[in-house]
């Protein structure tokens, strides 16, 4: 695979256009802001979202869609309540058989589908694969070592995507399970958003401890009632990227919800930002969604009833750790 499309040019496009570069690969990556085109043409660095990390020369940035979908390959790195309509304004330029990649994370709040699922309703023709990890988009421009999970159902494809995107400081490693590559990384930004009020309002590291372990546990169920193996959950793409965003302040979610948990509102966070927290758009979806499959999700239900339904974060707190004893299980 020669050339390399990337579709949406924020900080996780940018970076993964500088592992494809880094590959070997011929890179032309789209963004919606001249601005951003501007400054990787001119200047070889996204200054609007990854100032700072100079990227390879040779990658080349439009704002044309139809020019970045002429690939061998297509990464589909957009925010994820926004993906379904990039997959429709693609379609009539891409070729059948040209696998598209998806790199958001996220569940659609309309329908309640995975990315992959809003994708493949969208574009029949195309093979469809999921890359998810632990992955902070600067880490993987500036080539520190990182590892992901590429998810695809034909072996042979996915053999040829670990060639064209991994290299000795980027490593994917090959699953066929879809639904399980999706599921910890999408509830893992909800999860981060409660690991930041724990961290804003000083409520300790046992706290978040437990927040980890016990948003694991609805991960699994979530997982399980839609599909994924279990594995896969305890592998990159979930407990390791569960990990790393509850643990860090890079993570923009746990960022987030550092700054609730010390008393600012959504709004005012939300309106300082031009990145995307995921975890906010998907606490609705995953809590719409675990309702109508009848899975018990009450972290990711506090954290929708704090952002999305003005509920007081001291009655939330309290309601958690009032409910009933149980045993512990998944
Ligand atoms: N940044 C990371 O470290 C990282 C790592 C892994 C996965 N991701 C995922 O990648 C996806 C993209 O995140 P990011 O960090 O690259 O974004 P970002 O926060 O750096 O930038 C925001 C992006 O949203 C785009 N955007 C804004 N409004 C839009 C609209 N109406 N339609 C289409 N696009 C619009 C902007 O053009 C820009 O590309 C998210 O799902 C995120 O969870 C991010
Ligand atoms: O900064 P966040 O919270 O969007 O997290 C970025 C990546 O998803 C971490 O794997």
């Amino acid at each position: 695979m020669r050339r390399i499309g990337v579709i949406g040019a924020g900080a996780w496009g940018t970076a993964l256009a500088m592992a494809a570069a880094r590959a070997g690969a011929e890179v032309v990556l789209q963004a919606r802001e001249t601005d951003v085109v501007d400054s990787v043409n001119a200047r070889h660095e996204n200054s609007l979202f990854l100032p700072g990390i100079p990227l390879d020369p040779a990658i080349r940035a439009t704002t044309s869609m139809g020019e970045a979908a002429q690939a061998d390959a297509l990464l589909l790195v957009t925010p994820a309540q926004h993906l379904r309509t990039a997959c429709r304004a693609l379609k009539p330029d891409l070729k059948p058989g040209v696998p598209v990649i998806i790199c958001a994370k996220g569940i659609e709040i309309e329908t309640g589908s995975l990315m992959s699922e809003a994708a493949e309703a969208e574009l029949d023709s195309q093979p469809v694969a999921v890359l998810s990890g632990p992955t902070f988009a600067a880490e993987v421009a500036k080539g520190l070592p990182t590892a992901v999970t590429l998810a695809i159902r034909d072996e042979a494809l996915g053999r040829r995507l670990l060639a064209a995107l991994g290299g000795r400081t980027f490593r994917p490693y090959l699953s066929d399970d879809l639904v399980g590559a999706q599921v910890g990384g999408a509830v893992k930004n909800v999860l981060a958003i409660a690991c930041g009020v724990v961290h804003g309002r000083n409520l300790g590291d046992n706290a978040r401890a437990a927040l980890i372990t016990r948003g694991l546990a609805e991960i699994a169920r979530l997982g399980a009632r839609l599909g994924a193996r279990a594995e896969t959950l305890m592998g990159l793409s979930g407990l390791g990227d569960l990990t790393l965003t509850c643990s860090s302040l890079q993570s923009r979610n746990m960022s987030l919800g550092a700054a609730l948990g010390q008393g600012r509102s959504l709004d005012e966070v939300l309106g300082e930002r031009r990145s995307v927290a995921e975890g906010v758009y998907t606490a609705r979806a995953v809590t719409k969604l675990a309702a109508e499959k009848g899975v018990d999700m009450p972290l990711c239900q506090a954290v929708d009833a704090l952002l999305n339904h003005g509920a007081n974060l001291d009655a939330i707190i309290d309601a958690l750790m009032t409910r009933p004893f149980k045993t512990e299980t998944v």
